[in-house]
């Protein structure tokens, strides 16, 4: 399979109407992919927390409508990134949003754990509260956004529920990119699972975005690294290597904790 992952520069000062019909002509120009993603928060940023209180959108608003073309005239699985959600009977949320080749919108995913200690999105975003997983053409996606690498009992309920392809869009800092390298790597061999993290790249709300997306296969060797700016990173790889990895070295038969326990007779 091939997947692009588009290296998105946010900055503040392109307007989102725009960065979003620019997002949409580089998803169009992936045609012939399989898979595409986008990074975290990418329409308005991930530390511009001043434009989501009017920059908020539902999940039918303008990003999802300029998507579901891009995905639908390129013909590919699209993993749009995430919005900042405007939810009419609740709080914001950072939603994730998986489009089908045809345009719908079929999978949608609020980012469980909430960066910025006692600021930014951890005050003011709600937590999403489940784990989801996308099944497609070329395997089980396993959607996860930014913080929540940190965050490996996320990775492993994944596994659980199917995850083959740990896609995780990011927004995240260049003065922590060290951490981004080596925590992609590791949920990789964790899970034995291609990990796919889609992160930002230039400098919004005074925050340096570290770049370097990257994939990674189960064994933890790094197939494509980007560089600090915009760029559309593709690769390809074969996704039955997943349970090839399983299988060669089943270290996930060795578990013990956090497995249904066996019956007693
Ligand atoms: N947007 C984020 O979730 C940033 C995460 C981060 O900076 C870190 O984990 O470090």
């Amino acid at each position: 399979m091939r997947a692009s992952l588009i290296q998105l520069s946010v900055s503040d000062t392109e307007p989102a109407d725009e960065r979003r019909a620019r997002a949409a002509a580089l998803v169009r120009a992936q045609e012939g992919a399989d898979l595409v993603v986008l990074p975290e928060l990418w329409p308005l940023g991930g530390f511009a927390y001043d434009a989501w209180p009017t920059g908020a959108e539902p999940l039918d608003g303008p990003t999802s409508d300029v998507m579901a073309a891009a995905a639908r005239a390129a013909g590919v699985w699209l993993h749009a990134g995430s919005i900042v959600e405007r939810d009419p009977d609740g709080p914001i949320y950072n939603t994730s949003l998986v489009f089908a080749p045809d345009g719908e919108l079929v999978h949608t995913y609020r980012k469980i754990h909430r960066f910025g200690f006692d600021s930014g999105e951890a005050v003011v975003m709600g937590a999403g509260q489940e784990i989801v997983t996308a099944g497609t053409d070329f395997g089980v996606l396993g959607l996860a956004t930014c913080y929540d690498l940190r965050f490996p009992e996320l990775f492993r309920a994944l596994l659980d529920a199917g995850a083959e392809l740990l896609v995780v869009p990011a927004a995240w800092p260049a003065r922590r990119r060290e951490h981004w390298t080596l925590l992609s790597r590791a949920r990789a061999v964790e899970e034995q699972a291609f990990v796919l993290a889609c992160n930002t790249a230039g400098t919004h709300g005074g925050v340096e975005q570290a770049g370097h997306s990257i994939v990674v296969d189960p064994w933890g060797r790094v197939l494509a690294e980007a560089g600090d700016g915009e760029e559309v990173l593709t690769v390809e790889f074969d996704p039955a290597e997943v349970a090839k990895a399983r299988a060669d070295f089943p270290v996930l038969r060795d578990r013990l904790l956090g497995i249904p326990a066996p019956v007693q007779r």
